[in-house]
């Protein structure tokens, strides 16, 4: 398995008829505003002209942050594992969701800093949870090269399961932090708009949590043009596994619905592996965290829903999945002018 595998171009040519038959529609030209640029964008991703993004799946990679030490998070690191055996129970907010869209759905636990058991985890541990990144390298290049291929596996698995487009989402305490480290080093930016409140610490907590990332960029110095280092160095076990998944969504011509800050970011990492992975990406929502519109922007892209959310999960990305189909029933289910038998005269200059 190569994580590094040639992710096709966009099919233009296709694109390119959707957009004209989709002005054929029964609805005057533009009517349909964005959707129409999803299903345009959804047939250049697929090479369909006609796009299915059912059953759509769900995985959610689940891993520690030794910075979560650091007095960083809102909530303790047992939490991690704890909504883990939530996950596999069916009752977080991603499963309910899940459930909504009909998803296909698996949890991978890719280095929760306990022994987890329970029925339906996928066992990928890389290691008990990252070292923390204050004081030494959060993992080694390998044990993140790990974490990228499973996340590309397990990817890869789903994908031959038959789901047409692809949600990842994922659980770790602390993750917020290790998300604005990597942000703060691939967009340049000052750290004061890149860090934000995360699972809700209060503003007190905040300038100890930028003194954090502060720290650990200086410390940890990576180098900005290697997805690996950075990984190794500041990254996350579930951030790596996010973005090794990514790429293999790309690589199968498969929809990736990008959820909130985490995602994001672990969406740049993938687009430092392969650019054209972005190609492949839509950004289900605009998370509350801080720093998230930064990410939004160096992705380049729209999100579809501004809902206050900031929960993770993947959770942003299934409540925005059901405009993705509204976008291929469009294109699939409504009539033409010519079928309806209805006049397509419209004057611009009127
Ligand atoms: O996806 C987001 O935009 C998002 C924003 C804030 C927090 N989270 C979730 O909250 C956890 C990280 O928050 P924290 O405060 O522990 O760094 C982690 O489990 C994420 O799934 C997720
Ligand atoms: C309860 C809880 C659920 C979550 N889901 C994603 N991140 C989370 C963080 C907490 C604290």
């Amino acid at each position: 398995m190569n994580v590094l595998q040639e992710i096709p171009a966009l099919n233009k040519e296709i694109g390119d008829q959707v957009r004209s038959y989709i002005n054929q529609l029964t609805k005057p030209v533009g009517s349909l505003g964005r959707l129409e640029e999803i299903a345009i964008e959804l047939a250049e991703m697929t090479a369909s002209p006609f796009p299915s993004v059912t059953p759509p799946g769900v995985i959610v990679f689940a891993a520690d942050h030794g910075v979560a030490k650091e007095g960083v998070s809102a909530y303790p690191q047992e939490v991690t594992a704890q909504m883990v055996l939530n996950f596999l129970n069916g009752g977080a907010a991603i499963n309910v969701f899940s459930r909504q869209i009909g998803a296909k759905f698996t949890v991978v636990d890719v280095g929760v800093a306990t022994d987890l058991k329970g029925e339906g985890l996928i066992s990928k541990k890389v290691r008990y949870g990252t070292e923390n990144f204050c004081e030494k390298d959060a993992m080694s290049i390998e044990e993140a090269k790990q974490a990228v291929a499973i996340g590309y596996e397990q990817a890869e698995a789903m994908i031959t399961g038959g789901i047409k487009c692809l949600i990842v989402g994922e659980m770790g305490i602390a993750n917020t932090t290790a998300s604005s480290t990597i942000l703060a080093l691939l967009s340049g930016k000052e750290i004061e708009s890149l860090v934000g409140k995360g699972t809700g610490i209060p503003d007190e907590k905040l300038a100890h949590k930028r003194d954090v990332i502060q720290r650990a960029l200086s410390a940890r110095n990576p180098d900005v043009n290697d997805p690996l280092d950075i990984l190794s160095k500041v990254g996350g076990l579930e951030i790596a596994a996010m973005a090794g998944a990514m790429l293999a969504g790309a690589s199968h011509r498969i929809p990736i619905l990008v959820d909130g800050f985490i995602c994001s970011v672990a969406a740049l990492i993938a687009k430092l592996f392969n650019p054209r992975v972005v190609d492949y990406m839509i950004l289900g929502h605009r998370s509350k965290e801080s720093g998230h519109q930064v990410a939004i922007d160096m992705l380049g892209k729209q999100p579809l829903l501004d809902l206050g959310m900031r929960l993770g999960e993947g959770s942003g990305a299934a409540v925005a999945f059901p405009l993705l189909q509204f976008a291929t029933k469009m294109l699939s289910e409504m009539a033409t002018f010519s079928s309806a038998q209805i006049s397509n005269r419209h004057d611009p200059s009127l």
